[in-house]
């Protein structure tokens, strides 16, 4: 139980499945028609029935010079002259040639943005941290209150500072106030709005909103309807990560999201990595009854990957209804939760060991590193070795007996501890083994996740490519907002929330 691909290894052999669990799994994803609908995916088919779209992340990732017809239109050729266009702005950047509006290179840079404008970005930057430019510091703000953009204006010099303004749609809420306040905060510190076109540019697919917020034309970096805002990174969204490692680095991401998307549409189920550990996640989640799903990084640079994929599977799967809108008869999308491993085995990990429900885990270790004896990756990766180890394992009570009577503790007190040092084992994990985190390796990984929740999505019968469910909150949020702001009631709430309305406006009269 083990599978090798793209510089990732996995061992799925601490799972609790047998042979022939993996056959009827794969006889499973064959009647869901898996092959099909990925053939669809790949070659542009309109996917996302609600939205009407095509679904083409893995597109970005293809090599300029193919042909994928979308439309009448050779998408590739679009993809490689804004992938060109980034490239060529984040060298002037990095060169120092790009300037900002008193002459000085650009030393700061702030993508502004939420949800899958933010977090791919992020967790990328912060992954590939030891391949960043000297000069250049990236910074994530998506946060509307404030407090996270005034803390770091207050450290930037607007001279030297570079904004970019990443929102698919460029109409997210918290997105556009945190890009005015930042736009406000730049003309006060310069001379005029001349200055705004040295130190902002957009990343979006509407070309008019951005035009209507004061960003020129020639500083927009564009992409498509058929690129999801989770699936965005590879696109013009990943402008950050371009000027943080450069073009040739972000082309080994590419390539390495395009090696996993090769292996995925080729490799046999039985030796395919998406595909196993998809029908593994299914298994937990319906046959298991596990409601959630612990990613647990072993390696420093990969602690934003937890947040990245709850986005990723939670926005995708979390749905109740199939494509053709009856309801799911099983469950879907677990929650995905985590943060580094390290970090969990001194706080949560007891319920894990002990507690009463089923949490599978993904364990994920980088090798490099950890070859030489006295690197302290040695210690981080044998722990994370061993939690698997004892999470499978568990210990008897005939072990905790002889343990505590090799003490010389009395017989009364090792009766009473037996069953609290007990541990049942049986816990399933998947150990994924990165052979080094580069560029290639992380895109790869990436990828990897993605068709994990592509299969998912395939074997649910869900759309996983809309998001209806975030909607109803951003409506509300507006009524509310107008609510807080008048002194009369413009709204019908209900009585929970009128009372906090009304809290609300009392706390704000005095
Ligand atoms: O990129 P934007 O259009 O600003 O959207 C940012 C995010 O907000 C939305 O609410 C969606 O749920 C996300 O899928 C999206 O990534």
């Amino acid at each position: 139980m083990q599978v090798e691909a793209c510089g990732l290894f996995l061992d799925y052999s601490k799972n609790r499945i047998n042979a022939h669990t993996l056959s009827l799994l794969f006889t499973l994803a064959r009647e869901a028609k898996l092959s099909e609908r990925t053939t669809a995916m790949f070659e542009g088919e309109r996917i996302n029935t609600t939205e009407q779209r095509a679904v083409l992340h893995t597109a970005l990732r293809r090599p300029s010079g193919e042909v994928l017809m979308v439309d009448g239109r050779n998408v590739i050729d679009d993809i490689t002259e804004v992938r060109e266009r980034c490239a060529r702005f984040a060298e002037a950047v990095r060169s120092g040639e790009w300037r900002g509006h008193d002459g000085r290179a650009i030393t700061d840079v702030v993508n502004i943005g939420i949800g899958g404008s933010d977090l791919g970005p992020a967790m990328v930057c912060e992954a590939l941290k030891s391949f960043a430019h000297p000069r250049l510091r990236l910074h994530f703000v998506s946060n509307v209150d404030g407090i996270e953009l005034e803390a770091l204006l207050r450290e930037l010099d607007a001279g030297t500072s570079l904004f970019i303004i990443a929102s698919k749609t460029f109409t997210t809420q918290e997105t556009l106030t945190n890009a005015q306040r930042a736009r406000r905060w730049l003309l006060k510190h310069s001379a005029d709005e001349t200055a705004i076109a040295r130190h902002f540019v957009a990343v979006s697919t509407n070309a008019g909103a951005v035009a209507r917020f004061g960003i020129d034309p020639a500083n927009m970096f564009g992409f498509w309807d058929w690129v999801g805002g989770r699936y965005s990174l590879w696109s013009a969204i990943g402008l950050s990560i371009v000027l943080q490692i450069g073009a040739t680095r972000f082309d080994a991401l590419l390539a390495g999201a395009h090696a996993m998307d090769t292996h995925f549409r080729s490799a046999a189920f039985e030796h395919n990595l998406p595909v196993i550990m998809a029908l593994i996640g299914i298994w937990n989640v319906d046959f298991l009854d596990a409601s959630s799903q612990l990613i647990a990084p072993y390696h420093q640079h990969l602690h934003r990957l937890p947040a990245f994929l709850q986005q990723l599977d939670m926005e995708s799967n979390g749905k109740s209804v199939r494509l053709d809108g009856s309801a799911l008869t099983c469950h879907s999308s677990p929650a995905i939760w985590g943060e580094l491993g390290i970090n969990g085995q001194h706080a949560y990990f007891q319920m894990l060991h002990q507690g009463t429900q089923c949490v599978p885990i993904d364990f994920i270790g980088v090798m490099e590193g950890c070859a030489s004896l006295a690197h302290p990756r040695r210690i981080a990766f044998a722990n994370m070795v061993a939690q698997a180890e004892a999470l499978m394992c568990g210990k008897t009570a005939a072990e905790v007996e002889a343990e505590m009577r090799a003490t010389g503790m009395d017989e009364a007190r090792i009766q009473a501890l037996i069953p609290h040092r007990v541990f049942a084992g049986n816990r399933p994990s998947n150990m994924l083994l990165l052979e080094r985190l580069d560029p290639f390796t992380l895109g790869a990984l990436i990828a990897l996740y993605e068709h994990r929740t592509f299969v998912q999505g395939v074997v649910w019968g869900v759309n996983s490519f809309d998001q209806w469910g975030v909607e109803l909150g951003k409506q509300l949020a507006a009524r509310v907002l107008d609510d807080l702001l008048s002194p009369a009631d413009l709204h019908a709430h209900d009585a929970s929330t009128t009372a906090l309305i009304a809290r609300y406006r009392r706390a704000a009269a005095q």
